[in-house]
């Protein structure tokens, strides 16, 4: 309100003077006054810009950081049939605009904030500068003569002016903490996040890291957003040029027709002055309205990623009561099975029945395609069944509380991903509740064979297989003969050295050392004397082994397992298959053979021809 009521001062200071004029009478008492209330306003205008901008930037802090620990949280909590669901990814993908998480949201929030604001000053001023405009000769003409160089200013406002920039991140809490967002977000690591129930233990610490970082949380690109204003160019030269224009016409006007005068000279300044303020009030309404809805629906679609309901169902019979017995393995059925991923046409797994008795040893076999994959994912409960049910214990898997179900499961599937954190953070996930235990972390680096693998790396355990988009060095537009910054090299010219910052953050590990740190994060999950596990799920964690590895990590699990209940997919025969308590030999989605080795050799089946395809070529 203060435009407003300062206005209307300088109004009442414009009558007094031609009162004056008229009576030759001046009272000195009313004058100092409105005199005084005049300076008041200017001087608590002036105090509120300060405080707003300085408000509104902690303000920007805080909200930015609560919008975006709300979005890990709407991220991490979501299962993979749901994630996977492209209305569900058109909701989540709307909140991660180009200036970082929370822009359309915040943005929404502060535009709405600043269009009630306007509208308000508007209003109010628009009732005083009428008034004042009535009581002038001339006064539109000027008025009119005063809107020029504010549209000549604004018309400008988004001309492109090119900045040169850089940014180097060393802070490692920050990468970090761009690295848990990127974990919650990125679809490839949905599946081990699910799996390992790893959600609770991101949101909290994505935020004791927010907490940590406090202003220095926001990414560089909301940070110079912020902070970093346009320089003023040609077109402010423009603008304090035709600024002038009124004052000129009217001087020539002075000169040619004296008659035609205003009043009051002084009154100039105050039309002047409040026809500015006035047009760029409704310009600045005009603007932020055009992006006012858009930006409040925003703010709707971000809460109601809330009530995005899971399609994996909790249950609540709780399967953790009885540890003891789970340390001797967890017995499985599944009966009369049916399963089609849900964009899916054809099934994955069709009619399959088959009993897998406590801490037995089962490997699963199949052509590619045939569904083994889906059988360990079904086992997680990554997905439910479309027909027949899965028993673990006698108990339907469906029924069970699902933290329970994730937490007596270790699981190694065949396309695992490494997250966006250190190598030691990556092994230590397998175990959130111990994920900073060093000992432990080296231990199971040591069973999964990736001991060598990671003190070969400069950084070792600290070192990054990939680094989060936030944390990626930015050198744009700096001059072609500066070559180093911040003691970095400098690849000149925006987007071409985003790139090619990300391949240096490739620190070109083989697809065999990349196995062991997965291997490492699994065996990382059983290690814990308290660890609830029963079930150990292997989706070809050999893959792509050499043989001697290969039979060295065969070796540890086989001690690692004690009487758990282990289930293997592979496509290979040896090592695994002789040692089996049970085969399951699946061909088209349908179990078609169950047994041991020889049992299923006897038979003669296709698991014999597939055996004897690779054994022929070593005779
Ligand atoms: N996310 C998915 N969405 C749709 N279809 C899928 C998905 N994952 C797998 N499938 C399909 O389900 C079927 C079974 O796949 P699955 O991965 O279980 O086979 P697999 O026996 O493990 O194969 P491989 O030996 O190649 O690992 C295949 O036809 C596959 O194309």
């Amino acid at each position: 309100l203060l435009p407003a009521v300062s206005l209307w001062y300088s109004g009442q200071l414009l009558n007094i003077v031609q009162r004056a004029v008229d009576s030759q009478n001046l009272d000195t008492k009313y004058v100092v006054k409105i005199a005084a209330g005049h300076l008041a306003c200017r001087l608590g205008n002036s105090f509120l810009q300060v405080s707003r901008t300085t408000c509104r930037r902690h303000l920007d802090i805080h909200i930015n950081t609560h919008f975006k620990a709300h979005i890990v949280h709407a991220h991490t909590r979501l299962d993979c049939p749901t994630f996977e669901d492209s209305a569900v990814q058109r909701q989540l993908e709307e909140h991660q605009g180009a200036f970082g998480f929370s822009s359309a949201a915040w943005e929404g929030l502060i535009g709405a904030i600043t269009t009630l604001q306007s509208v308000l000053q508007v209003v109010t001023q628009f009732s005083v500068l009428v008034n004042l405009l009535r009581q002038q000769k001339d006064g539109i003409l000027f008025a009119l003569l005063t809107t020029i160089p504010i549209m000549i200013q604004y018309s400008g406002v988004n001309s492109s002016i090119s900045q040169a920039y850089a940014a180097v991140c060393s802070d490692k809490n920050f990468v970090r903490m761009y690295g848990l967002r990127d974990l919650s977000t990125q679809p490839q690591h949905r599946k081990e996040l699910v799996a390992g129930d790893l959600g609770p233990y991101i949101y909290k610490q994505f935020q004791s890291l927010q907490k940590l970082l406090g202003p220095y949380a926001l990414s560089f690109r909301e940070t110079r957003r912020l902070y970093i204003s346009r320089k003023p160019g040609w077109m402010s030269s423009l603008f304090t040029l035709c600024s002038e224009i009124p004052k000129i016409v009217f001087a020539f006007r002075a000169v040619h027709s004296p008659e035609k005068l205003p009043v009051s000279l002084a009154s100039l300044n105050v039309i002047q002055e409040s026809v500015s303020s006035f047009t760029l009030m409704v310009y600045q309404i005009y603007r932020e309205a055009e992006s006012l809805s858009e930006n409040l629906q925003s703010i709707k679609s971000l809460y109601k990623l809330d009530e995005i309901e899971n399609r994996v169902r909790d249950g609540n019979t709780h399967f953790l009561e009885n540890t003891l017995s789970l340390s001797d393995g967890i017995a499985i059925e599944f009966r009369n099975v049916s399963f089609k991923y849900p964009w899916a046409d054809a099934y994955a797994l069709r009619n399959v029945s088959f009993k897998i008795e406590k801490g037995r040893l089962c490997v699963i076999v199949g052509v590619n395609g045939s569904g083994k994959s889906t059988i360990l994912k079904l086992l997680a409960r990554l997905y439910d069944p479309t027909e027949g049910q899965i028993f673990l214990d006698g108990k339907d898997i469906q029924t069970l509380v699902l933290a329970d179900l994730r937490r007596s499961i270790a699981v190694l599937f065949q396309d695992y991903t490494h997250f966006p954190l250190s190598i030691a953070e990556n092994i230590g996930m397998g175990d959130p509740t111990h994920a900073f235990d060093e000992d432990q972390i080296r231990q199971a680096a040591q069973l999964g064979g990736a001991t060598e693998v990671i003190e070969k790396l400069p950084e070792g355990f600290d070192t990054y297989l990939q680094r989060p988009r936030e944390a990626r060095d930015m050198f744009v537009n700096l001059p072609p003969e500066m070559d180093t910054l911040f003691g970095k090299k400098i690849q000149n010219s925006g987007v071409k050295s985003r790139r090619k910052a990300d391949r240096s953050d490739d620190t070109g590990l083989s697809g065999g050392e990349m196995q062991r740190l997965a291997l490492s994060r699994t065996f990382m999950r059983t290690l814990n004397p308290e660890s609830h596990i029963g079930l150990l799920l292997f989706d070809e964690p050999s893959a792509s082994l050499d043989p001697e590895a290969e039979h060295d990590l065969f070796d540890r699990l086989r001690k690692l397992r004690g009487s758990k209940t282990m289930v293997f997919s592979s496509h290979r025969f040896g090592n695994l298959t002789r040692h089996a308590d049970l085969i399951l030999y699946i061909k088209m989605s349908e179990t078609i053979e169950s047994g041991t080795h020889d049992e299923l050799l006897a038979k003669g089946g296709g698991y014999a021809a597939m055996y004897n395809i690779q054994a022929r070529a070593f005779m």
